[in-house]
Formats: C-alpha cells, structure tokens, sequence
C-alpha cells in the first residue's frame, strides 16, 4: 500500500523521467495556478465527502487532496521535509 513518503517519491520520479501520459507530468505542465485551483476543488470535495457522504468516498477524496498537494510540492521544489518542519 501507499503512503505519503511513496507517492512523493514516485511522483518526483515521474517529475524527472517524464514518462508518456503521466498525469502528473500534464499536471506540472500546467503550472502552479492550475494545481492551485485543483487543490481548491479537491479541498471541497473533501468538505463535502466529510459532510454529506460515506467514510470511503471521504478517503477517497482525501487521497486526491494528498496527491495535488504533492504535485504541488515538487511543482515549487519542496520536499516533505520542509513540510514536516512545521508540523
Ligand atoms: N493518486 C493519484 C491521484 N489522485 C487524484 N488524481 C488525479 O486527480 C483527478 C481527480 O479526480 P476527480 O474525479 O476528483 O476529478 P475530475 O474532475 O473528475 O477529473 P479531472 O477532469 O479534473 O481530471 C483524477 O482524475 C486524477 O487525474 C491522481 N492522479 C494520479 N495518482 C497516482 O499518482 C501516480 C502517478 O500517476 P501518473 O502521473 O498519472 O502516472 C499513480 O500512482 C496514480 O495512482
């Protein structure tokens, strides 16, 4: 199973190896307004999932708040250590 320091980590390495229909790779091509808005959108799903829907679907929605995080952590060059400083 996943968890964050693995998603990271295969995220970075698509970052770098730019693999044919990563959509990670179409994601940081975009740029950091569009991961923005992405990170937006998944945080309300997630306050939605919390409030109206079931236990998965909020994990599941969580898991897509993680992931556009990430690719916004590798998009600005951060690791989860600078993260993990203030936690
Ligand atoms: N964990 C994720 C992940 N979570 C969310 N997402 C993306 O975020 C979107 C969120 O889905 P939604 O249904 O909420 O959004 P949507 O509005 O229906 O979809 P879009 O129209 O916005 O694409 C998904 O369509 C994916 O594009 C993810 N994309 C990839 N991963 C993992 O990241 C790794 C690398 O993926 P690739 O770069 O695609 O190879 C793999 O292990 C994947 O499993």
């Amino acid at each position: 199973m996943k968890n964050f320091e693995s998603l990271f980590a295969e995220l970075t390495e698509k970052a770098e190896t730019r693999p044919e229909g990563s959509g990670t790779v179409a994601e940081l091509d975009q740029g950091v307004h569009f991961i923005g808005k992405k990170i937006v959108e998944e945080a309300a799903e997630v306050w939605m999932a919390a409030e109206f829907q079931s236990d998965a679907e909020f994990a599941e929605e969580a898991s897509q708040l993680i992931y556009h995080l990430q690719v916004m952590m590798i998009a600005k060059g951060l690791t989860p250590e600078d993260i993990y400083t203030y936690l």
